[in-house]
């Protein structure tokens, strides 16, 4: 039997950063798998997780919805077939639902030996109340149908936002256990227990996801009908990540001088003049012979040394995107 464990999470929760947690210090000795399903970002940690042995499988074509759903079955049933895993870990794109990957996962179970033995999604906690409330279709079907939900960056948070994060958590999801603790502070067990704790209810959770009459497919349905997800709709509106959300890659082999990444990094986490900035990475050559990876969130970013590639490489996701003003910003 393999056990498959979903690392859910809106763009830039830390989905990437707790898995290597994962690996480090709950999953060790284990035979894994990740698959990771990528709405246009670059997959730049993978250096890590190759490092420790973990196969990866990327899928980089789109967000698993119902058009998707196909593919992603079939990645999986590949990597079962492939390499025998102990452990499947799905990481879904930022924008993608996890009803819609429990479905899938649900699907491939008819033929396979797999349980789903964990629905994580990982909270941005200083952004929770935001994302809530500007993209909420992605976020609460995130945090409702997780089993174990991890709030990131609690330790640049105070109590008092720690409690009102987990009290609207809460709000949304009555049953998970929610992991609070700071990740430098969390030990391996402390997360055993928590994911022990969601294991618990996954049960309870798949017979309620069963009952609730929505089809998680994300298409827009201003009709009665069928969608193609074999399911009937009464009117509701579903979207697809993609008629919300806007992913822009490009290659660059400018050289950066640290000033000009400074500026543009500022740029895109302060200002609104990029349109609205939810994500951002790359990995990027600089004029002193350098490279560094950049990390972005709203308000929030982050620059390492990094590894030559052959080209650079930059994404921004978010809505309503310049992308004129973004080519002249990266100088491309
Ligand atoms: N200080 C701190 N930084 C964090 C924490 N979680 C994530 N980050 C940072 O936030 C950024 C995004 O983290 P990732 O783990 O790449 O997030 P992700 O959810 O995989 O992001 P996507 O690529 O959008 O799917 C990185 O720069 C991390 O170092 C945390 O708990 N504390």
């Amino acid at each position: 039997m393999t056990k498959v464990d979903i690392i859910s999470g809106f763009l830039g929760a830390g989905k990437t950063t707790f898995i290597k947690q994962l690996i480090e210090q709950v999953f060790t000795g284990e035979k894994l798998v990740l698959i990771e399903n990528e709405f246009g970002e670059i997959g730049i940690d993978g250096g890590f997780l190759k490092d420790a042995g973990i196969e990866i499988t990327e899928m980089n074509s789109g967000c698993i919805c119902c058009t998707l759903v196909g593919d992603f079955s079939k990645a999986l049933q590949k990597v079962l077939e492939e390499y025998k895993p102990d452990r499947v870990l799905i990481e879904p794109s930022g924008v993608g639902k996890l009803s819609d990957i429990v479905k899938a996962i649900e699907d491939v179970k008819k033929d396979a030996e797999i349980e789903i033995s964990g629905r994580i999604t990982v909270v941005d906690g200083k952004k929770a109340v935001l994302y809530l409330k500007n993209f909420g279709e992605f976020f609460e079907d995130q945090v409702k149908h997780a089993s174990t939900i991890v709030i990131s960056r609690t330790q640049m948070m105070s109590g008092e936002k720690i409690e009102e994060c987990v009290h609207i958590l809460r709000e949304e999801n009555a049953e998970a256990a929610i992991i609070s603790t700071p990740w430098d502070e969390l030990s391996g067990e402390a997360v055993c227990r928590a994911l022990d704790h969601g294991a618990e209810i996954e049960e309870f959770l798949q017979n309620h996801s069963e009952h609730e009459g929505e089809c998680g497919c994300g298409h827009h349905h201003e009709h009665e009908g069928e969608c193609g997800c074999g399911h009937h709709h009464h009117g509701h509106h579903h979207h697809h990540a993609d008629e919300i959300f806007t992913s822009w890659g490009k290659e660059t082999a400018h050289k950066y001088t640290d000033e000009e990444l400074d500026f543009l990094l500022k740029a895109l986490s302060e200002t609104e003049g990029y349109g609205t900035i939810l994500r951002s990475k790359g990995i990027i050559p600089m004029a002193d012979g350098t490279w560094k990876q950049f990390d972005l969130v709203p308000e929030e970013y982050e620059v390492r040394e990094g590894k030559a590639d052959y080209t650079g490489r930059v994404c921004v996701i978010g809505t309503d995107l310049k992308e004129e003003e973004l080519l002249k910003l990266f100088h491309i």
